[in-house]
Formats: C-alpha cells, structure tokens, sequence
C-alpha cells in the first residue's frame, strides 16, 4: 500500500530543511520497500502571494486525506507585519491544519547528541543523559481564544487583547496522551500552569491530577508553574522524563530547551490527533525552529531537527521505529565526524549536512 506525504515547505529556511528531510524519507523507502508518495503544496507566506491565503481547501483536502505531513516554517517579515483580522485559522496556514485536523498532542523531544555535548549554552555534566518529552497543547488555549483583539474600550483607550480558554475536555485528552507516554518511559509527568494566578490553570491542575489518580496511578505526577519551570529545565534538566504544558508555555519552553542540544535547528517535532476509524492517526512532522529569514537563501540552515522530524513521522506516521532509529543513527555518525552547520560552530552548509547523513544511513 502506498503512503501518501504530503510536503508543505512553506517560507524561509522551511523548503531548505524539507527538502533534506524529503531526501532522506526517499533514500529509506528505496532501500526498504516502502512505498511512499510525494506531493507538494504551498503553505503560509508563499501561498499567501500566490492566492491570497496562507492554506488553499484544496490543501487543506490534501492534508486530511494523506498518511503524514512534512512541514517546514511559515512566516517572515513580510507577512508578519500584515494587519490582518479574523481568527487565527485564516491568518495562518500551520494554525489552520493544526486546528481542523485536531493535531492537539505536539510532541517535542528533547536530547542532546554525545558529540554536541560541548555545543550546548549549558555545561556538559547539565546537559549529559538528558532525556524528555515536552507535550505541548496544540489546539487550544490562548492562540485560538474569544475574545481577541485591538479595541477602543469605554476608557477610550486602545486595548490589545487575547483570551485564555480551556475546557475540561480539552485538557482530559492533553492529560491522557500524557500520561500514556510517561507510562511507556520513566514513569514521571511535570505537569506544568501557572494555578496561582490562573483560572485556566487551577482548571488544568485539577484535571491533570483527577485523571493521574483515577486511570495512571504508576506514574509518578508533580506540578511546577511555569517561571519555575523554566529556571528548572536549566538548572538540572536531567529530573524530566515528561512534562505536559499548555500552548503557550510548550511554545516558549521548548525554544528555551533547545539551546540544551546546542542550536534551535536540533528540535524535531511530531503534532498528531486522534486514530481515525482504520487506525491511521493524523500527523504533522516539523523541526520546531520558524522560518530562520536572517540565514534563509544562503544554503546555511540547519537541517537535522527537519530531518529527526522525519524520524518521528516514520515511527509515528508509518509505525517503523527501526526506520527512524536507521536515521538518527547517522545523525549521530554525521555529528561525531564534526559535520555541522554554523548555528553548531561549524562549517559545513545544508547541503554537506546532508550529504553526510545519507552516506551515514
Ligand atoms: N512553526 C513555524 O512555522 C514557526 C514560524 N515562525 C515564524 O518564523 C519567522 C522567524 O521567527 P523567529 O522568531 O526569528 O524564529 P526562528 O526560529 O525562525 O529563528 C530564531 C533564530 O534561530 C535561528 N535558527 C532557526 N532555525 C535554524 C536552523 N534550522 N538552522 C540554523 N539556525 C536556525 C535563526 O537563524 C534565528 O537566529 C517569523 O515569521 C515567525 O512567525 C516562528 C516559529 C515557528
Ligand atoms: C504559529 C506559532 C505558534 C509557531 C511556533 O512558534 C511554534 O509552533 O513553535
Ligand atoms: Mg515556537
């Protein structure tokens, strides 16, 4: 049976890295008999400039219908700086997948690579055996909440502003992808709010710790609020095994945890919903850097949290963890021959990059 990928590059340094990514998927579906088919689309600013939306339906179709989605990064001055008003999902080509096929689990892993131990902004016996999870909330809170926006209030001022909003069940599915994967690794989940001055967040605790007693009563459950939470990540990230946040912190946190694998362009990402009826659970596969446009265009981009994003799209998306494993494997090899990109001190290109992990699979 053919596996349909669907490859959305989208602006920047993103069809730089997807391209890799893309190389290295043909490469293994090649040598292991996996049929695998391409198609590409476009997404975000680019699409934007060509339609006049950051997603077309006839993508957003694609999407839904195939097996996984390789994505690299939407954005850029241009389009940033746009005054654009309606909701998220017609201001963004990512946000709109991410919410119409309910991709709220985003898993971001995060462990340094031997060789890069020294690249790290944090001494190497921090960052040495480092191992965890972080499980950001993809499909609610204070990205997509009502109310939102730029008014003039009755004080006759202008007021800028944002919602955060979770329901229980929101934040019961969150709690369960959770929980499960702790099960499957060291048995412990840091759930991580800030209660003490949000309602959201007392909501979010409660349930997170109804749910550990009730259904994971192995798995050891702690809670810290946010702003301790990033002092702890650089003060001993080794204590984490899986730690489980909302969408906004997730998303400031785990830039923050990147610089424990020494650059941004390390962090692979898998975002992924619920099984359908046949079993095939939806998924979209993006390193978690945006689209980079201070280095895009020159063939220096990071290639590798693209490529590890492949990884998770063989082992989540097509169920071959071997595959994946084949890949961050020469990852390793690549890293240990001293074959890196700026952003890791070196001084290979994305294209060495590359090349130097195809010939390490
Ligand atoms: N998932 C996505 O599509 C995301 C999109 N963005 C968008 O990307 C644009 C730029 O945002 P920034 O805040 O600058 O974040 P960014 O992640 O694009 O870049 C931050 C810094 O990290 C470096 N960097 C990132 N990825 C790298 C890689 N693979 N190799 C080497 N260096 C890398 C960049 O050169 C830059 O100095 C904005 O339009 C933003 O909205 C930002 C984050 C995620
Ligand atoms: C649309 C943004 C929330 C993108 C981003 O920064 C991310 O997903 O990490
Ligand atoms: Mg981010």
């Amino acid at each position: 049976m053919t596996r349909q990928i669907l490859v959305l590059g989208g602006d920047g340094i993103g069809p730089e890295v997807t391209a890799a990514a893309e190389r290295v998927l043909r490469i293994l579906a090649g040598r292991h008999k996996l049929a695998l088919a391409f198609e590409h689309a476009l997404v975000g600013g680019a699409c934007y400039d060509a339609t006049g939306l950051f997603i077309t339906d006839a993508t957003m179709a694609k999407a839904k219908a195939a097996d996984a989605i390789l994505f690299g990064a939407e954005g850029g001055p241009k389009w940033d700086s746009l005054e654009l008003t309606g909701p998220p999902e017609t201001r963004s080509g990512l946000t709109r997948l991410r919410r119409e096929l309910e991709l709220y689990a985003n898993l971001r892993p995060i462990r340094p690579f031997e060789a890069l131990l020294a690249h790290s902004t944090l001494k190497p016996e921090i960052v040495r055996g480092v191992d965890f999870m972080i499980v950001r909330e993809l499909c609610g809170g204070i990205y997509f909440g009502e109310p939102r926006g730029i008014e003039r209030k009755g004080d006759g001022l202008l007021h800028g502003f944002d919602t955060q909003d979770y329901s229980e069940p929101e934040i019961e599915r969150i709690a369960h992808a959770s929980f499960a994967l702790a099960r499957s690794r060291r048995r412990k989940l840091c759930s991580v709010d800030k209660a003490n001055v949000m309602e959201s967040g007392i909501l979010w605790r409660r349930t997170l710790t109804r749910i550990g007693e009730r259904d994971y009563p192995e798995v050891e459950l702690s809670h810290l609020y946010v702003d301790n939470a990033a002092m702890q990540i650089v003060r001993n990230p080794r204590q984490f095994d899986v730690i489980v946040t909302d969408n906004l912190f997730g998303d400031i946190l785990s830039d923050g945890a990147a610089m424990i694998t020494g650059s941004l362009g390390m962090l692979p990402s898998a975002s992924l919903g619920t099984p359908r009826p046949d079993g095939r659970r939806p998924g979209l596969y993006e390193p978690v850097h945006g689209s980079a446009p201070d280095i895009a265009g020159q063939g220096l981009a990071n290639p590798l949290g693209a490529i590890m994003s492949a990884a998770l799209l063989l082992t989540h998306g097509l169920g071959r963890p071997d595959l994946a494993q084949i890949v961050e494997r020469a990852v390793a090899r690549t890293l240990e021959a001293g074959i890196a990109t700026p952003d890791l001190g070196g001084k290979a290109g994305t294209g060495e990059v590359l090349a130097a992990v195809i010939e390490a699979l």
